[in-house]
């Protein structure tokens, strides 16, 4: 079977852990399996900084699914240390809100100097991966520069409005200062990676990961081409709310979803995706038990508990998926 995820970073990762043993491989590094994961990740987050080309969401994925992860914080690297971070700050080198742990370091030196010297960020992402091993085919949504930008209102002047990096709003401001809007610069330009269209034609079955719906899978479906190639797919679509109760687990994706007008509810993200019958691209969407009430027309709804606590929790959420959408391991 030939599964296709769309994911962000954290809740992503975690959720492609639980795909992967609900297909019988090890949830962390390679296995033999007759089943092939691709996942489709946002690159929307991706961002420049100290000369070093960072991408947040792949990243987390390729660390987590490798074995790699810091599983406390979700992110960075296991046993990580912050000696460059603190000669950078020494330095007043700007910025210093944003931590990159030492060993994380070695990535982006590697990632940056392949994509300097004219590699595309696949190619580049496929390399690293052969270092980590992920047990699932780690697809940039595009290979072009898409970065994430939020407007607010100047908090040196606070009369004007500006646009900082994604980043910048959501790890230095905690995405506390109001959204006025959410822009993927580049977004509207940029082509799908490569292998993205093809794996959505290709697929059995789409699941939309419980990752952010507007700056993870919202960037991603917005890259011009994948939302149709979504829609034309012969494999079923099915989403995982990130949205339990009306709040978001972690994170501040509620922010995210005021921004563009959408209520922080699995009723209101589900109807934001929309069902594929009705020009979005849905089939069915997993809730949570306590948000059994949940319609979303067209759809098929379904109640199922949407904790991931760990992988198998996680598992038996992706098994329900693949039921909904009708497929069987055999
Ligand atoms: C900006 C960042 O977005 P993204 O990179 O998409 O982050 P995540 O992939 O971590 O998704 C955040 C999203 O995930 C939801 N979440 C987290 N844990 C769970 C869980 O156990 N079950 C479930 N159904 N959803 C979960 C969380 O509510 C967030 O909305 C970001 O938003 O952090």
């Amino acid at each position: 079977m030939k599964i296709v995820v769309l994911v962000g970073g954290v809740g992503g990762a975690r959720f492609l852990l639980g795909v992967k043993t609900a297909l019988g491989l090890p949830a962390i590094g390679a296995g033999e399996s007759p089943h092939e994961i691709t996942a489709l990740v946002n690159t929307g987050d991706d961002v420049w900084m100290h000369g070093l080309r960072i991408c947040p969401d792949l990243d987390t994925c390729m660390y987590t699914l490798g074995g790699g992860i810091d599983t406390e914080r979700g992110w960075g690297h296991a046993g990580e240390t912050w000696t460059v971070k603190e000669e950078l700050a020494a330095y007043g080198a700007e910025p210093t809100w944003f931590g990159l742990g030492d060993k994380d370091i070695a990535t982006h030196l590697i990632r940056s100097r392949m994509l300097r010297a004219g590699y595309p960020l696949s190619a580049v992402t496929e390399a690293l991966c052969d270092r980590w091993q992920p047990g699932v085919r780690l697809l940039p949504m595009s290979d072009d520069r898409v970065e994430t930008h939020v407007v607010i209102d100047d908090p040196e002047n606070p009369e004007q409005r500006k646009a900082v990096h994604f980043q910048e709003w959501w790890v230095r401001y905690r995405a506390g200062l109001p959204a006025h809007s959410i822009v993927a610069v580049g977004n509207d330009e940029a082509k799908p990676g490569p292998g993205v269209l093809d794996a959505l034609a290709q697929a059995d079955v789409v699941l939309l990961a419980p990752s952010n719906p507007v700056v993870s899978v919202g960037t991603t479906l917005g890259v011009p081409g994948v939302r149709d190639a979504l829609r034309k797919s012969r494999a079923k679509v099915v989403g995982v709310s990130p949205i339990i109760g009306g709040k978001a687990l972690r994170g501040m994706a509620d922010a995210c979803l005021t921004a563009i007008g959408v209520e922080t509810s699995a009723e209101a993200v589900g109807r934001h995706y929309g069902a594929r019958s009705e020009g979005g691209v849905l089939d069915g969407w997993l809730v949570a038990p306590e948000d059994h009430e949940v319609t979303v027309p067209g759809v098929d709804v379904r109640a199922v508990p949407l904790l991931m606590s760990d992988v198998d929790a996680t598992a038996d959420m992706v098994r329900a998926a693949f039921d909904v959408a009708g497929v069987s391991l055999g």
